[in-house]
């Protein structure tokens, strides 16, 4: 059967009267009482990423409704109704898809997922044109009807992206986040880890720059309970690195390449990520977390590029960003991650 033919009232927003079951069952005190959603999660696109996105967010039960928009209509019920059937494991009162925009109103962070992915052997930057133009159908609806949310960007390439998203909406630039190298510092943790054989959550070490190919790995603040690992291992400077520690960040960079090969996207990781910004964001925790934001005027930037540094995430969005110590080499690196961007982005007419 056609998904067009089966008719689920519960898939969209709409309240339903009170039948008479119900009625007989239940004596309603004040139906009429306003019930105020406190944090409303919009996810735009609902492909590997978003749903990756959503049922993370689920799972951590830090928003009270998730609602999802794509313009794939019967994946969208589908996904949904999915979804929905999990309600008894869940502490989210309201999973819905959203019609059109005006069901994604007073969002208090907006995931945008959207667009096409990598095929094998396309970098993230060849997207950018394909996507810039599926940003112009999405960000401004979701500016109109959420103009105090804080807009997360996930689609790639991630940067231009955040940066598309920050013109196209109109918001102050803290309340445009691109989730950028969350995800590359999760996985340089998880590998440093793995070689320290410890837990990447005591491992601090960020990757900052672009999310992609001309990424940065400061090892130069790379510690374990505040011991430096950099001193611990000089040989990783002169080359002779017969342990692989400078290969760890080519691996990071390879990852997504690796994983679009084996299983065509990668997905579970950047869920995971991104769930765990929407809680700084919902929960105002204040965490410090690399994402990318507005770094003309740092470390020697003079572009309007958005790029990853260490940043004070909270309610309302991004609340600052960490002054980082640089050796050179990570200042000339990431003024070349900068000049990358730049030299896509000034060609774009938005
Ligand atoms: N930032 C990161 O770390 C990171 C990680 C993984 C993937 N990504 C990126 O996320 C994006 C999505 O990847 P995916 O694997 O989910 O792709 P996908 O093809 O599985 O899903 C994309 C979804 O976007 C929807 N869509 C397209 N145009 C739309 C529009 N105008 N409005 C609403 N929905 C629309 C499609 O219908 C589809 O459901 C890609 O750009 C990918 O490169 C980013
Ligand atoms: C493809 C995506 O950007 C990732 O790094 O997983």
């Amino acid at each position: 059967m056609h998904a067009d033919s089966v008719t689920h009232p519960e898939v969209y927003g709409s309240e339903r009267a009170m039948d008479t079951l119900t009625k007989r069952l239940l004596q309603e005190v004040n139906p009429a009482a306003a019930v105020e959603t406190k944090a409303k999660v919009t996810v735009v696109g609902v492909g590997q990423v978003g749903m990756a996105c959503a049922f993370s967010v689920l799972q951590l039960s830090i928003a009270d409704d998730v609602t999802l928009f794509d313009t794939m209509e019967d994946k969208l019920k589908g996904e949904v109704l999915d979804l929905q059937h999990g309600s008894l494991f869940l502490k989210t009162p309201k999973i819905r898809a959203a019609k059109d925009y005006s069901e994604t109103a007073n969002s208090k962070l907006c995931v945008i997922t959207a667009g096409v992915r990598q095929r094998e052997g396309e970098s993230r930057l060849d997207l950018v044109n394909r996507n810039v133009q599926v940003f112009k159908q999405i960000i401004p609806q979701l500016a109109q009807h959420s103009p105090s949310a804080v807009l997360l960007v996930v689609s790639n390439p991630v940067d231009i992206l955040t940066y598309v998203a920050w013109k196209l909406s109109g918001f102050p630039r803290e309340r445009v986040i691109g989730s950028g190298t969350n995800l590359d510092s999760a996985r340089f943790r998880f590998l440093l880890a793995e070689k320290l054989k410890i837990s990447p959550s005591s491992v601090h070490a960020h990757i900052i720059g672009e999310h992609g190919d001309s990424s940065v790995a400061v090892w130069s603040g790379a510690n374990v309970a505040g011991v430096h690992l950099q001193p611990l291992h000089p040989e990783a400077k002169t080359k002779e690195d017969s342990e692989g520690w400078l290969e760890v960040h080519q691996k990071v960079v390879d990852s997504a390449y690796d994983i679009i090969k084996l299983k065509g996207y990668t997905s579970w990781a950047i869920g995971l990520s991104v769930s765990n910004l929407a809680q700084s964001i919902l929960k105002n925790l204040r965490s410090v977390q690399p994402v990318s934001t507005l770094v003309q005027g740092l470390h020697g930037i003079t572009e309007e590029v958005f790029l990853s540094l260490p940043c004070v995430i909270g309610s309302a969005g991004v609340c600052g960003v960490l002054k980082q110590p640089l050796r050179e080499v990570e200042i000339q690196r990431l003024q070349h991650s900068a000049q990358t961007l730049w030299n896509i982005q000034r060609k774009l007419t938005l």
